[in-house]
């Protein structure tokens, strides 16, 4: 069984840009003529999986710029990219848990009726039930598409962490903001995204 941290020191926080993410994977591209179409994560006791690996190009996450790092024990902390049977692949040698302190950054959405703002008290107990992001919309519209049979993904931006000093102005401002961002990030999504044109069957 893995062990997890032993301390909250080493817990690490993972609030990462999709810029942040960008300047990784451009300086690993950078440093490799490996190109993967198979990425491999290797949990505990499975390392050994990127020895497999031909022409191995080989990068300890402490040395790749805004990567994490491996805490837990037995898991090497290194990116294995090679070829295995002609295919180009990559294998982290060593994951990351939501006991380390990462997440996805997905999270659970709580809808407040509105138009005023919760208390802080009510934010507090949100936050004890369990909720990550408080917002007056969404949800609504979540329950509709799911009831057409549409495919839904909800992405929320996080303006304020607190209900405490916000006002609709600095919503906005936020959103004026990170505007670049977020159309990066739509874009790249609906490029990424598989139409299914069978409109009785979860259609996008
Ligand atoms: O309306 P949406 O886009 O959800 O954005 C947010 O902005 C408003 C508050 O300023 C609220 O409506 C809140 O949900
Ligand atoms: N309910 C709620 N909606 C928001 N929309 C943007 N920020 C907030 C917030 O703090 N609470």
């Amino acid at each position: 069984m893995e062990s997890a941290p032993d301390s909250l020191e080493t817990v690490q926080t993972s609030s990462v840009s999709h810029d942040d993410y960008q300047k990784t994977a451009d300086w690993l591209m950078s440093q490799t003529k490996h190109r993967p179409q198979v990425a491999i994560i290797c949990g505990s006791g499975l390392g050994m999986l990127a020895d497999t690996l031909k022409c191995q190009d080989s990068f300890a996450y402490s040395d790749i710029p805004g990567f994490p790092q491996s805490t837990v024990q037995g898991h090497a902390g290194r990116l294995v990219f090679g070829e295995l049977k002609g295919k180009s692949c990559v294998c982290m040698q060593g994951r990351f848990h939501m006991y380390e302190g990462h997440s996805l950054l997905k999270g659970v959405y709580a809808m407040v009726g509105g138009p005023n703002f919760e208390t802080i008290a009510e934010a507090r107990l949100l936050h004890r039930l369990g909720v990550d992001a408080v917002g007056m919309s969404t949800a609504p519209e979540v329950v509709v598409a799911t009831h057409c049979g549409l495919r839904v993904f909800g992405l929320s931006l996080i303006t304020n962490k607190d209900s405490d000093s916000v006002n609709h102005e600095g919503v906005l401002e936020v959103g004026r903001l990170r505007s670049h961002t977020v159309q990066q990030l739509v874009t790249e999504l609906i490029g990424r995204m598989e139409i299914n044109n069978n409109n009785t069957n979860n259609a996008a």
